[in-house]
């Protein structure tokens, strides 16, 4: 369990993180979401004593990382990938931090088929490709067995299988209740991990929620296609219905259901041709969510942005 309260960073007169509180539960997948800059990896460097909160806390099972007596076996932690000895083989590596641990070298061999890394784990680091040592982070990480997993990025550099892998794993030690915090910027790569998202924008946290819950609380709309398109339009306008026009026989409507439009249409006999419910995408949440939030955005996405913020109208 990883708990945050009132926790915050500042670099100079930059805030990194502003006074965030969270509690993450065992036996979930929580990702951790946000455009870039927002605070994901200050915050995660935090939870793991990287770097020291300005001030609040963030602890693991009520205890800071450096009051536990073997960090290896309470936490697993993918933050920089990078940070390995590259004259190292692979099993070297391994097991010069099982070591520290008094971990076997049974375990090493362990995590080495468990992440993929047979073929390889007697080759020097630094031939590895990006994936190969992202593995090799998600190695070490599990070599103490713990509760506790932080990938910042995890999918990062894999290719489709190794992003599979990946969320299978993620699920995996979820369904065997650890507690699994994964950061990413993009929703698509949550919508098929995550079990509840804590979004943050620039230090702050947006939402803080179950996946469904952010589904549900997107705005529904429902596609309407049929020859009377004008009369069907004027038969359903009223308050806090808004309809538009997509061409001269198609439109959406939100603010109604499907069932109610189609009874509308009953009534004034009116043929329909279509009738179909829009789900709102996580991607349209996410955006609606931190359209406002993004540091830096491409004329595209600031688009995207205001259009989400604006509806359809
Ligand atoms: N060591 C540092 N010194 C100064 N500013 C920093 C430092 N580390 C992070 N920041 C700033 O703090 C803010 C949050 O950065 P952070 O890396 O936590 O965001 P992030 O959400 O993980 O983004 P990304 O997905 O790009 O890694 C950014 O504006 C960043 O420039």
């Amino acid at each position: 369990m990883i708990t945050a309260e009132n926790l915050r960073k500042t670099y100079g007169s930059k805030t990194a993180v502003d006074g965030i509180s969270f509690a993450l539960e065992p036996g979930k997948v929580t990702g951790f979401l946000g455009p870039n800059g927002s605070g994901k990896s200050t915050t995660m460097r935090m939870a793991v004593g990287l770097d020291r909160p300005t001030s609040g806390h963030i602890s693991i099972a009520g205890k800071s990382l450096a009051q536990h007596a073997a960090p290896l076996r309470t936490v697993g932690a993918v933050l920089d990938a990078g940070a390995t000895h590259p004259g190292r083989t692979g099993r070297q590596h391994l097991r010069a931090l099982a070591a520290t641990h008094r971990i076997s070298h049974k375990r090493v061999d362990d995590v080495i088929e468990l992440t993929g890394l047979e073929s390889v784990s007697g080759k020097r680091i630094k031939g590895y490709s990006l994936g190969m040592n992202q593995r090799l982070g998600i190695a070490a990480a599990l070599l103490g067995d713990p509760a506790v997993l932080i990938f910042d990025e995890p999918v990062n550099g894999l290719d489709p299988e190794g992003v599979r892998w990946v969320r299978r794993l993620a699920r995996d030690m979820a369904a065997e209740g650890r507690t699994v915090f994964l950061s990413s910027h993009l929703m698509s790569e949550m919508a098929q991990t995550a079990d509840h998202l804590i979004v943050l924008g620039r230090g702050r946290i947006i939402a803080d929620a179950p996946i469904q819950d952010l589904l549900e609380g997107g705005e529904s709309r429902v596609l309407v296609r049929t020859e009377q398109a004008k009369d069907l339009m004027n038969a359903l306008a009223g308050d806090r219905i808004s309809i538009t026009c997509r061409d001269a026989e198609t439109f959406e409507v939100s603010g109604l259901d499907a069932r109610s439009i189609g009874r509308r249409a009953l009534e004034i006999g009116a043929v329909l041709h279509e009738l179909t419910p829009q789900l709102t995408s996580l991607e349209d949440s996410y955006m609606k969510l931190t359209g406002d939030y993004v540091e830096y955005q491409s004329g595209a996405a600031a688009g995207a942005a205001a259009q989400a913020e604006g509806g359809q109208a």
